[in-house]
């Protein structure tokens, strides 16, 4: 078990604050992790993180001490996320770009050129056979859709769970780079993509969750698996009092958004930390795009740093609180990375035989579509893939052709047992005590689970 690295982060006062107000929030240092908040109601909170930063720390001392660790750990095949969190204006860019992510100079560089420039680094000076490839991937979750920054035709990616490789997007662009400075082009030309506006609070301000993703594997010869490490980067949208911010008309849809989905965010972690019991606590990852990508990460099965952003001006500072209180509780989170996230390799007949058994799914799931619903036949999906029976990536359309005559004797199965899932529920229902008290005390469960219950009584699969 490992704990979630969380530090703050306090920016200078801007041009308009000291004009306004002249001064800081009230803020005692005690050392270099701990630090006295002085509240007008509660009087000197005391808040000790693993670092707190000050408008006096080098973007290279926040890179050490929050992402460094988790750079080594995606070279050696261990899926790590870091988060910017705070409201809007507290710095999150800054802190995850830079003063811009091409032509900044080396002090202000923000998280993602380093952690680019550390990565390639540390490949280039491993030694021995192992190859190392990178994949990136930029989506933002904007108005609780998700669009690739690298195709914006991809408008509404879909999240979906494997068992083997956790969390995924569904055909998100991913884009094989070889070295450093290729990189930050192309991640220069994804963020033009993402949704910016102009608030009360900050002339730049970030509508969108963004989430960067860097796929690192490595295949050593002698061994049969091939390795994945993801790095996962994500600047969160800043939550925001509207009547504050002067948010109207799209901003104002915006902001509403973006609160919705870091209040869901919140509710994670508070079933995350609330319960001694947690395992057994329901945790609402599905309520938002944004709980539903960070899955992996909130749920512990990998390595995890959270930034707390925040301003250090006194009118600011009850949003203060509320971030320096969201970064104490997600220190309670508790994390069990894997060590090593590993694949067989698959020769090309396995391959062909998971692309034909995929395909028979596709086909039987379209034709459920008209008898139980477009969204619930997505969710049946889901659940296919979680439970291993069909993989990721789904099959090309060259393939699917390929495959056109899949033998009628497995699709006339597959179908019946499809069939009989459909009315399962309400025959076990009256079978079935066991499953009647389940699906009744899930009264507020997601069809998605009830289905699991049901998936796991049939024992179809
Ligand atoms: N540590 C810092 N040093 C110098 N300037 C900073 C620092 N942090 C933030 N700033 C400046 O403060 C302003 C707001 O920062 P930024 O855009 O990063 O906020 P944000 O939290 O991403 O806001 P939003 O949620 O609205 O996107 C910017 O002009 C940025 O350059």
């Amino acid at each position: 078990m490992s704990k979630v690295t969380v530090c703050a982060r306090f920016r200078p006062l801007s041009s308009s604050e000291i004009r306004d107000h002249g001064s800081c929030v009230s803020i005692h240092r005690i050392d270099k992790e701990s630090f006295n908040f002085k509240d007008e109601k509660d009087g000197d909170l005391c808040f000790s993180f693993d670092k707190a930063f000050y408008e006096d720390s080098a973007q290279a001392s926040v890179y050490e001490a929050l992402a460094l660790p988790i750079v080594q750990d995606a070279v050696n095949a261990i899926n790590g996320t870091i988060l910017t969190y705070g409201q809007t204006g507290a710095g999150k860019t800054y802190s995850m770009e830079g003063a811009g992510i091409l032509k900044c100079d080396a002090e202000r560089k923000g998280l993602i050129p380093r952690v680019i420039e550390g990565l390639f680094e540390m490949i280039n000076s491993s030694h021995g056979a192992t190859a190392y490839s990178v994949k990136l991937s930029m989506v933002e979750i904007y108005m609780e859709k998700v669009r690739d920054l690298f195709d914006m035709s991809k408008d509404n990616i879909q999240i979906k769970e494997s068992k083997s490789q956790g969390i995924i997007l569904s055909g998100v662009t991913e884009i094989p780079v070889l070295e450093a400075a290729e990189a930050m082009q192309i991640l220069s030309n994804g963020i033009a993509n993402r949704a910016v506006g102009e608030t009360q609070m900050n002339v730049s301000s970030s509508r969108s969750h963004c989430v960067y993703t860097f796929t690192v594997q490595q295949e050593t010869p002698a061994d049969k698996r091939t390795k994945t490490g993801k790095l996962i980067l994500v600047d969160l949208a800043g939550s925001e009092k509207v009547g504050k911010t002067g948010a109207e008309g799209r901003l104002l849809d915006e902001a509403k958004t973006i609160n919705k989905s870091l209040s869901a965010l919140g509710n994670v972690v508070n079933a995350l930390t609330c319960s001694p019991q947690s395992k057994l606590t329901h945790i609402p990852y599905r309520d938002s795009k944004l709980t539903r990508i960070l899955q992996d990460a909130l749920g512990g099965s990998c390595r995890m740093a959270l930034l707390c952003c925040c301003s250090p001006s006194p009118s600011n500072a009850s949003e203060t609180l509320s971030t320096l209180r969201f970064g104490a509780r997600a220190q309670h989170i508790k994390a069990a990375p894997s060590v090593i996230l590993s694949e067989d390799k698959i020769s090309r007949t396995q391959e062909s035989t998971i692309q034909k058994k995929d395909l028979e799914c596709e086909r039987i799931l379209d034709m459920l579509k008209d008898r139980i619903g477009t969204e619930e036949v997505e969710l049946l999906e889901e659940l296919l893939i979680l439970e291993g029976i069909m993989f990721y990536p789904a099959p090309t359309e060259d393939l699917k052709l390929e495959y056109d005559n899949v033998t009628s004797k497995i699709i006339s199965s597959l179908q019946k047992a499809l069939e009989e899932l459909a009315s399962a529920a309400d025959e076990l229902k009256k079978q079935n005590k066991v499953l009647e008290t389940k699906l009744a005390a899930a009264e507020n469960r997601s069809f998605w689970d009830k289905m699991s219950d049901v998936f796991s009584l049939l024992s179809l699969w």
